[in-house]
């Protein structure tokens, strides 16, 4: 690979450069990687956490992180974001976004229908529903995994789909360019893209010995049966049957146990008794394969266009793997429902498995899974019908035939059958007919080649006979550029280059500068006028296309909560905002200290003709983290308080401030009063040795230059913000 400097946490990706000698870029590595699992855990902040991995050295906290010392704990198992907008270039942004927040496996989907394509498309054409899968799209967004691997601190693995008509062709070109996990099944070719049984067996044993030889991960299919049979929950034995016969077909092809990943996803959803029904089933799943590797996924098929419902549910489905294993924790976006993923979506579905796993750190040191009550005779129930199911699939004559007779996908529980399975017929199907047998003398003199290869002796690798192939000597790869003149990278990158560069900002959901936002409203009306009014609001407020994307009604009359995204067609000027100045607040336990070895004391009151308390008592009170909260004493003079008096107490007391709360503004009165104090505490002879403040809704932090007081505060000001100005307005009197 070429040597290019690292990324920097405080400078974009530059795509363009990304595109920069392309030609000779070649992976670092090849194969899988896992997560540094210590065996003694981990300690960070406070805390000693059971199921963690190795820190990273630069990531993007949880919101409430910030409470605990600003810790980051990472999952032990490996964690999937799914990622594809239809522009790679947008998407390898959203990378380096998931990979900060936590995912160390990036999961490509392919555009829509690659599977019916005979052959390895090139160039980098626009996708729909995923990106095309292509050589110089896989370069570029290997080459970021790098760069983002390297300031993350931890290896990332990249991760395709081996399937469809060119399925060996893609596996060939995966094991070449160092992709490091791919979806590898005939069961998905067969059921769900109708290419013919028998050239999907062929197929997948070549393709599985290529991924074998570069230690591809492999994982299988299975989840496509979650989210296609008619009831998720009833099609479990059938689950385990077809786990179990990509696991030992891949397996007798001579790929490793410890890269055949079963794809699990806990099959039902609230208001289904989730757990009731999905615990047996992982329990059941986790005996049996006990050889292979959990890739843990989540639900899918009932997932509606709500993201809290969506969270909720992939929060039971994190608890179901900790309760049981996962080698792999894989993502759904909350949005999958209902659009392509955005970039929050990716970021929130990796959330949930790490601020789960962290809520849940040590579970299986404190609760076991029952197993001899229901849940052991549920458990037994499913293997019994699974090896059913498989003694049925042997007793009409073998898979062949079972797939011909319909035996999979069907909605009932095994044994019962409602016959409405995906029946593929074995002469039929895309590419029927197209096996060829190989000729008795067959000779291909390249590596990690499927069946019949009449070798000469003493050969110390098969490709020594050509002086190398394109798997053990990546010069011999034939690159191919742009194909297409107008639909590439380069012709997007142009159209979007204001937008990367910062000189124009819109808002971005999916793609750069498509100006995509959601607008929220709560209409108090029924859902049918909900949703007409909701996009004429979006109209009138000026949102293009604007599309309902979710309705909730909160009650059939009196109201309905309404997404609407649109777009916005304007830009926005980064060089004409003006960005206030950052107050970055004394450390807490230092200001703690502080007010108690000076023991701080004030006084504080509502001033003038003003009655309004709340919002001072909200900054004095210990319950709201008022200033009490860290040990300063108040004298707290009420409301309607004149300054004379509140000096007075102030000299009275030898108080180190003045708290003063003015609301009323009318004829600038709050002004007045703030300039008052100033006046009256320097006549008094107080001012250098008290800190004055003053606070109020139309107050603002500019006020202190103009009335003389050492700090005013505005709305959304804490406790913690005035204490700050107490504590600094105390350090610079005494020379601090
Ligand atoms: C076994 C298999 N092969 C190929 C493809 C994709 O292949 P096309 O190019 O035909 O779409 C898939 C798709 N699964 C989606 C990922 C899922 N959301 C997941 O989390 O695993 C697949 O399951």
């Amino acid at each position: 690979s070429t040597e290019y400097d690292a990324l920097d946490p405080n400078e974009k990706l530059d795509i363009e450069r990304i595109f920069e000698d392309l030609e000779h870029y070649h992976p670092r590595r090849k194969g899988w990687t896992w997560r540094n699992t210590p065996a003694e855990g981990v300690d960070m902040g406070d805390f000693h956490y059971k199921d963690m991995s190795t820190p990273l050295r630069n990531s993007q906290p949880l919101p409430a992180a910030k409470y605990f010392g600003g810790v980051d704990p990472q999952p032990a198992p490996v964690v999937t974001s799914e990622i594809a907008s239809g522009h790679f270039e947008d998407d390898l942004r959203r990378m380096r976004m998931s990979a900060w927040n936590g995912a160390d496996h990036i999961m490509v989907i392919r555009t829509t229908g690659q599977s019916h394509i005979d052959g390895l498309l090139e160039g980098t054409p626009e996708g729909i529903g995923g990106v095309p899968i292509t050589r110089k799209e896989l370069r570029a967004s290997r080459k970021v995994c790098d760069l983002i691997e390297d300031e993350v601190g931890r290896p990332i693995n990249f991760h395709s789909y081996v399937s469809g008509v060119a399925g060996p062709e893609v596996a060939v070109l995966f094991a070449e360019e160092g992709v490091n996990g791919a979806h590898q099944d005939p069961q998905y070719n067969v059921l769900y893209r109708n290419i013919n049984v028998y050239r999907s067996y062929v197929d997948a044993g070549e393709a599985k010995k290529v991924m074998a030889g570069a230690r591809i991960f492999q994982i299988d299919g299975a989840h496509n049966a979650n989210a296609t049979a008619g009831y998720g929950w009833k099609v479990m034995p059938e689950l385990m049957v077809q786990h179990g016969l990509n696991c030992m077909f891949s397996a007798l092809v001579g790929m490793p146990k410890d890269l055949v990943g079963l794809s699990t996803v806990p099959p039902s959803a609230p208001p289904a008794p989730k757990l009731w029904y999905d615990l047996p089933y992982a329990v059941a799943l986790r005996d049996l394969f006990s050889d292979y590797r959990m890739r843990a996924q989540q639900n899918t098929r009932y997932i509606e266009s709500d993201l809290a419902e969506a969270i909720r549910t992939h929060t039971v489905d994190t608890l179901i793997s900790m309760l049981t294993s996962a080698d792999i924790q894989s993502t759904i976006t909350p949005d999958e429902g209902r659009n392509l993923p955005w970039h929050v979506n990716s970021v929130r579905g990796v959330q949930t498995v790490k601020q789960t796993w962290s809520a849940l750190d040590g579970i299986k040191e404190m609760v076991t899974v029952k197993r001899d009550g229901p849940l052991g005779s549920m458990v037994r129930d499913l293997k019994e019908r699974a090896i059913g199911f498989l003694a049925e699939i042997l007793h009409v004559g073998g898979y062949f035939v079972a797939v011909e007779d319909g035996f999979f996908v069907d909605s009932a529980e095994f044994p019962e059958r409602n016959h409405d399975g995906i029946a593929r017929d074995g002469q039929g199907g895309v590419s029927a007919g197209t096996v060829i047998e190989r000729d008795p003398d067959y000779l291909a003199p390249v590596c990690d080649h499927f069946g019949t290869n009449n070798l000469p002796e003493g050969l110390d690798k098969p490709c020594d006979l050509i002086d190398g192939c394109t798997l053990c000597v990546p010069e011999k790869i034939v690159y191919i550029d742009e194909l297409d003149p107008s639909d590439s990278v380069g012709v997007r990158l142009e159209r979007t280059r204001p937008y990367r560069d910062g000189t124009k900002l819109r808002p971005e959901a999916e793609w750069a500068g498509d100006g995509v936002v959601l607008v929220q409203f709560t209409i108090p009306a029924g859902e049918d006028i909900a949703h007409e009014a909701a996009l004429e609001m979006a109209r009138q407020m000026g949102l293009e296309d604007p599309q309902v994307c979710n309705l909730q009604v909160l009650q059939p009359a009196e109201g309905c909560f309404v997404e609407v995204k649109g777009k916005v067609g304007f830009d926005v000027d980064p060089s004409k905002l003006t960005i206030p100045e950052k107050i970055e607040l004394l450390p807490e336990d230092e200001m703690r200290e502080f007010v108690k070895e000076y023991n701080v004391t004030v006084v504080a009151g509502t001033v003038g003709e003003d009655e309004h308390s709340v919002g001072l008592r909200e900054i004095l009170d210990i319950k709201h983290g008022g200033i009490e909260k860290w040990g300063v004493k108040y004298h707290y003079l009420g409301t309607s308080v004149p300054i004379e008096k509140m000096v007075d107490a102030a000299i009275e007391t030898g108080a180190d401030a003045i708290l003063i709360s003015t609301i009323i503004s009318h004829n600038d009165i709050h002004r007045t009063m703030m300039r008052k104090l100033n006046d009256l505490a320097t006549e008094k002879g107080i001012r250098d040795k008290t800190v004055l403040i003053a606070g109020g809704t139309q107050v603002s932090r500019e006020m202190a230059a103009e009335t003389g007081l050492d700090a005013t505060f505005g709305r959304g000001s804490h406790g913690i913000d005035v204490l700050d100005a107490i504590v600094r307005g105390m350090r610079v009197r005494r020379g601090m």
